[in-house]
C-alpha cells in the first residue's frame, strides 16, 4: 500500500487542484499536512513585525478549519504541525513509511528555497512531486519562454492573450485516501496555542468593522466559492467591474476574491471560468469582463516576473539596473505613516482601513506606496514588509511587485509617482470615504 504526504501550501483548496488530482490510484492512504513554519510567521528582517499579522492569521485559521472540515467530509483530515517543512515533513514520512511527498510549487525564492531543504532532507528515497497550481496560465502552457518575458505588463499582454489557453479548473476529488491507519493528527491550534508553541507574543484580537470593504464572510475555499457565485453569477457584479473597481468604499466596487486567491482556496482558473460563464450568459464580452482577465494575468505577470528575477525581486536595486531615488531613512516618519498620522488626509485613510481591516483598495494602494516613497523618501522595502504584515491578502508576488514598481525599481523606467492630492480629488471629490475613515 502507498502512502503519500501532502504538505498543503497556499493551495488550501480541493477544487482545481493537480496535487490532489494526481495521487496514484495506488495510494492506499493519504496524510495532508499544514506546517506552521516559524519563519513566515515570525519578524521579518527590515521592522521586525510579524510577517504574519493578526488579519492574516484569523483568516488562515478559518481557512484551515474549512478545509479540515472539506478533508473529513471525503474520508480524509489533516494533520497540523509547527515547525519548518524540511524538519517536520521528512521525519513523518519515515515515521509513516511514506513513498511519495505531493505539494504545490511556487517560485518565489524563500519558498523555492523551502522547496530545496525540503527535498535534500527527504533524500532520493522519497520524491517530492510538484504541481503547478497556483497560476492562471500553466507553465507548459506560457506562450513564450519565461527567459523571453518582456520588461513590461503591456508587452506581455500583446504576446500572450490571443496565443493563450487556460485550461479548465480540475474538479474537486468525490473522495480522498484516508489517513494513515492508527494515525492520531494534531489538531487545528488556536492563535494563541500557536503564538506559545511559536514562543510569541499572543496576537491582537482581530474584531470585525462595519466600515470594512470586504464581504463579511471569514476565510476558506466554502466562503470563497460563495463569494465568486454571489459576485458572477447571483448579482452580476463582472459587467459593472470596469465602471467601478476604482472606488474606494463598499464591498462590491471590486471582486475581493484576493485573499482567497493568495492562500489558495480559490483558483484562478476558477474564476476565469466564472467569467466565461458570464460572458456566456450575458452575450458579447463586456468590458467589465475583459478588465477582471487582465487583472488576472497582471497577478501571473508579477509571479513569472519574480520567478524569472530570483532573489533581485526583493532588492532595493531596480530589474533594469536602476536606482532608486535617494532615500532619508526616518524611523518616526514610517511610523507616522505607518499609524494614519502624515497629516495628508487620504493617505491617512487608507492606513487607518488597512490597520483595522486588514485590506486596502488598489487605488488606496498604489496612493499610500507612492506617498511613503517619492513624497516621504523612505524605502520601498519598509512599505512592502509592513504590508506584508497587515494584508490579508498578501502575496509575496503581487506586494513586492507591485511597491518595487510604484519605487521605480521594476521593469518600467518612466516615473511611477501619483500626484497624491490630485488622486484623492479624483476618487474621493466628496470626501466620503476620508470621513468615514477619520480617526
Ligand atoms: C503597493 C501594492 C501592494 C499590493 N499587494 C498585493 C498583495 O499582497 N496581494 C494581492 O493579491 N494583491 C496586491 N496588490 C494588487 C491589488 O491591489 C489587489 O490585488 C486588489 O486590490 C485586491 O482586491 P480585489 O480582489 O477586489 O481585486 P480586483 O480588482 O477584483 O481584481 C481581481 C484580482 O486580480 C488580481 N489583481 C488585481 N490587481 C492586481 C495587481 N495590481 N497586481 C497583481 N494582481 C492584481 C488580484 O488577484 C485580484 O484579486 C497590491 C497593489 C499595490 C499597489
Amino acid at each position: 500500500m502507498t502512502t503519500v504526504i501532502y504538505w498543503l501550501r497556499n493551495d488550501l483548496r480541493l477544487h482545481d487542484n493537480e496535487a490532489l488530482a494526481a495521487l496514484p490510484p495506488s495510494a492506499g492512504a493519504l496524510l495532508p499536512v499544514y506546517c506552521f513554519d516559524p519563519v513566515a510567521l515570525g519578524p521579518d528582517a527590515y521592522l521586525g513585525l510579524p510577517r504574519t499579522g493578526p488579519h492574516r492569521l484569523a483568516f488562515l485559521l478559518e481557512t484551515l478549519a474549512d478545509l479540515q472540515q472539506r478533508y473529513a467530509a471525503l474520508g480524509s483530515g489533516i494533520h497540523f504541525a509547527v515547525g519548518r517543512p524540511e524538519d517536520v515533513l521528512p521525519a513523518l514520512a519515515r515515521q509513516l513509511g511514506a513513498q511519495a511527498e505531493h505539494a504545490s510549487t511556487e517560485h518565489t525564492t524563500e519558498e523555492e528555497e523551502a522547496e530545496e531543504a525540503l527535498t535534500a532532507a527527504l533524500g532520493p528515497q522519497i520524491p517530492l512531486r510538484r504541481f503547478e497550481t497556483l497560476t492562471l496560465l500553466h507553465p507548459a502552457d506560457l506562450p513564450i519562454p519565461l527567459r523571453n518575458l518582456p520588461f513590461s505588463f503591456s508587452k506581455f499582454r500583446f504576446d500572450v492573450f490571443s496565443k493563450m489557453t487556460v485550461r479548465p479548473p480540475l474538479p474537486a476529488p468525490r473522495r480522498l485516501p484516508p489517513l494513515p491507519t492508527d494515525f492520531v493528527p494534531a489538531a487545528l491550534p488556536t492563535a494563541g496555542a500557536l503564538a506559545a508553541a511559536l514562543g510569541q507574543p499572543a496576537p491582537a484580537t482581530v474584531t470585525s468593522d462595519q466600515r470594512s470593504a470586504l464581504p463579511a464572510l471569514g476565510g476558506g475555499e466554502t466562503a470563497g466559492l460563495a463569494r465568486l457565485h454571489d459576485y458572477a453569477v447571483e448579482r452580476h457584479l463582472i459587467g459593472r467591474y470596469d465602471d467601478t473597481r476604482n472606488q474606494l468604499l463598499g464591498e462590491a466596487f471590486s471582486t475581493k476574491l484576493s485573499a482567497w486567491l493568495a492562500n489558495g482556496s480559490l483558483s484562478a482558473r476558477q474564476i476565469w471560468a466564472a467569467i466565461d460563464g458570464y460572458d456566456a450568459a450575458h452575450g458579447a464580452r463586456s468590458k467589465g469582463a475583459m478588465q477582471l482577465r487582465l487583472e488576472l494575468l497582471w497577478r501571473d505577470y508579477f509571479r513569472l516576473l519574480a520567478h524569472k528575477a530570483g532573489p533581485d525581486f526583493f532588492r532595493w536595486r531596480g530589474l533594469r539596473g536602476q536606482v532608486p531615488k535617494p532615500t532619508q531613512p526616518d524611523r518616526a516618519v514610517f511610523e507616522d505613516w505607518a499609524a494614519g498620522r502624515t497629516g495628508n488626509a487620504f493617505v491617512d485613510a487608507n492606513m487607518r482601513e488597512l490597520n483595522a481591516t486588514g485590506f486596502m483598495s488598489n487605488r488606496g494602494r498604489q496612493n499610500v506606496a507612492s506617498y511613503l516613497i517619492h513624497d516621504l523618501h523612505q524605502d520601498w522595502r519598509w512599505g512592502a514588509a509592513y504590508f506584508e504584515h497587515q494584508l490579508i491578502d498578501h502575496d509575496a508576488a503581487s506586494n513586492w511587485g507591485n511597491w518595487k514598481y510604484i519605487a521605480g525599481t521594476g521593469t518600467d523606467v518612466r516615473d511611477t509617482a501619483f500626484d497624491v492630492a490630485q488622486q484623492a480629488k479624483r476618487y474621493d471629490p466628496q470626501g466620503r470615504y476620508v470621513r468615514t475613515w477619520r480617526a
